[in-house]
Order: structure tokens, then C-alpha cells, then sequence
């Protein structure tokens, strides 16, 4: 499949601060993918340089085979980004921010009104449409911002922490918004905090860690590398149990206390049967059984740690 976003051996040097250290990358067109990375990670620095904002220090950077520096008029067209600021002029009515962002990228006046009211309907707030940024709520300026990102129709569309401090509902109705697009063929490049919304959304995510892609994989495999606990409640307290981990290479510890066996393993969906056809014939009942599988988040902490623990996700709550 055809790039979306082509990086090779990509660097920036703020100073002696290496923010980006030779990143590879390929984002598929048409796929809905994720940069995590801890803070300070170069997330910001990597958009950035996307969308003409930062100059790079080395390396290239292409979005549908545009160089973003040599060919940036093309490559920018083809781009819309809702930053994590809001950096907007905020004493205008937004259909009037939206109407000049579409004139400048070459829209024809009657065209842009008509994108505008598109856009502002998609995201829900056209009833707001006459209304000053600055006079939204914290909620409809993220819609806004998502707005302000479509009005181009982008076939790249950056979204840098698109549901930073939203309430649990609009973060789903603006999921259903991204998905819908990204459904229409649509390339989405999405920064999180939030891990659900990387498990819920993304095909692919890339980790970014001191300025290194230190892995690209789907969110099912990263978490498959983690291990799940089986809890498994007997109705008897047994004096030992089948040895689980001599059979079973995915099995790491087996721990009984009482009534109450805990085995850890890998890819623990799978190796649960077994434990059960291993107990029945043993003559233990079970009275439940539990998996607790490994999140993003752990496997995530894990790889980004190295010694400094300065990895900080969140857990949707
Ligand atoms: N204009 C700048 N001048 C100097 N250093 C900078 C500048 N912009 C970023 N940096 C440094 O580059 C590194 C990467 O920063 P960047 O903002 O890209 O990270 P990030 O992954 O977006 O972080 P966050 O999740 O906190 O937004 C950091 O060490 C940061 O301090």
C-alpha cells in the first residue's frame, strides 16, 4: 500500500537536545494510526515538521510523495491538523475563522461558507456558528478544532491530542466523528495520552521514545507480548496442582493459596481451556474463573522505562 507519510532517518536538534534521533516511519494511506511516546518524547516536534512549522535537521519527510520542505505548498494542502493548543483568533465568529482558512488554502468564497457549515453540522456545532471562539465551551472549542482541521478535506489528518480534557461522552461522539472519516478513506495520525482511545481506534501505533521509534505494531500484538493473570477459584483447597508452567511454554509462574491459583501467562485467552481441562481431570471443581489481560498501558510503561520511570500514560477512567 501507498504511504501517507514517508520519514526517513528523520532528525531535529534543539541545541544539544536531540528531539527527533533518526525516525523511520511509514504511515499507510487510509490507515488510523497512533504516536505514543512519554512526555518529551518528540510528538510535537514530529507534527510539526509535517506541517511546515519546525525545520528539520536532517533526514526526509514526504506526505502522498511530497517533500514537506521542497514541495511544502503540496504537501500542506493535503494536511489538516487540530493542535493541542487552541490557536485560534479568538474574537471571531468561527464560521468566519473557518471561511478565511479555506480562502487561504485557494477555496472560492461561496464554496468556503458552504465547507463551512459542512464541517460545523459533522462536528456538531452549527448552531454555535455566529458565536466567538472565546465564547464556547471547553468541549465545543475541541469540536471546533476538529472543524477547523476538515475544512480543507484533508486526506491526512493530524490529530494531536484531540480529546485532551473532554468529557467521557464527547470523547466518544468525536471517536465516531474520526472513525466515520477515517471509514471514507481518510488517513488519520493520532497522539494520545488516553491508551483506550489507541486500543479503541488504531490499526497500528508507533512508539516514540527519546526521540526513537523504538516499535510499530497493532495494539492487539503489543499487548500480546505482555502476560495476563488466570484467577482461578477452587471449591477445595487442593495440596498441589498440575505443574502448568512444565507443560506450558506461555505459562511463567503458577501460584496457589488456598482455594485461590494464579497462573501468569501469555496470551492468556488461550492457555485458560487448557488450565480447566487440566484441572477437571485432576478432580479439582472450579467454582470461577477470571482473566486479567495485560493492558496497553503496562506494556507501554515497560517498554519506555529503561531506568528513568518517566513513562506517563493514562487510563481512561
Ligand atoms: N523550541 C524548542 N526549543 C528547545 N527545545 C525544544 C523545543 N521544542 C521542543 N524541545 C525539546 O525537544 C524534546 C521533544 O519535545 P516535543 O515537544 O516534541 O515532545 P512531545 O513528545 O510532544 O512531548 P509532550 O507529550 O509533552 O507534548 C523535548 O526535550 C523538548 O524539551
Amino acid at each position: 500500500m501507498a504511504s501517507a507519510i514517508e520519514i526517513r532517518d528523520l532528525t531535529k536538534s534543539y541545541g544539544d537536545v536531540k528531539a527527533l534521533d533518526g525516525v523511520d516511519l511509514d504511515v499507510p494511506e487510509g490507515s488510523f494510526f497512533g504516536l505514543l511516546g512519554p512526555n518529551g518524547a518528540g510528538k510535537t516536534t514530529f507534527i510539526n515538521i509535517l506541517v511546515g512549522l519546525v525545520r528539520k535537521s536532517g533526514g526526509t519527510a514526504n506526505v502522498f510523495g511530497y517533500d514537506v520542505e521542497d514541495d511544502y505548498r503540496e504537501a500542506r494542502d493535503l494536511i489538516g491538523l487540530a493542535p493541542q493548543e487552541f490557536n485560534v483568533d479568538k474574537f471571531f465568529p468561527i464560521i468566519e475563522i473557518l471561511q478565511t482558512k479555506a480562502g487561504y488554502h485557494g477555496v472560492p468564497r461561496d464554496e468556503a461558507r458552504e465547507r463551512a457549515e459542512e464541517v460545523l453540522k459533522r462536528v456538531g456545532i452549527y448552531d454555535k456558528r455566529d458565536t466567538r471562539f472565546d465564547w464556547l465551551s471547553g468541549g465545543m472549542k475541541r469540536r471546533f478544532m476538529l472543524a477547523r482541521a476538515l475544512i480543507t478535506d484533508p486526506d491526512l489528518l493530524i490529530l494531536d491530542e484531540p480529546t485532551a480534557g473532554v468529557d467521557v461522552q464527547l470523547r466518544h461522539e468525536l471517536w465516531e466523528t474520526i472513525i466515520d472519516l477515517n471509514d471514507k478513506g481518510t488517513t488519520i495520525l493520532l497522539t494520545t495520552h488516553y491508551i483506550e482511545e489507541a486500543e479503541r481506534l488504531c490499526d497500528e501505533v508507533a512508539i516514540l521514545d527519546s526521540g526513537r521509534i523504538i516499535e510499530v505494531a497493532s495494539p492487539e500484538e503489543l499487548m500480546d507480548r505482555g502476560t495476563d493473570d488466570i484467577v482461578v477459584q477452587l471449591r477445595d483447597a487442593p495440596a498441589a496442582v498440575p505443574d502448568f508452567a512444565a507443560t506450558d511454554d506461555r505459562v511463567e509462574s503458577v501460584e496457589l493459596d488456598g482455594t485461590r491459583l494464579v497462573i501468569t501467562a501469555q496470551q492468556g485467552g488461550l492457555v485458560a481451556p487448557d488450565v480447566v481441562q487440566a484441572l477437571d481431570e485432576a478432580g479439582h471443581e472450579l467454582v470461577d474463573l477470571e482473566i486479567s489481560r495485560t493492558s496497553l498501558e503496562e506494556v507501554f510503561v515497560e517498554m519506555t522505562r529503561q531506568g528513568e520511570g518517566r513513562a506517563t500514560m493514562e487510563v481512561d477512567q
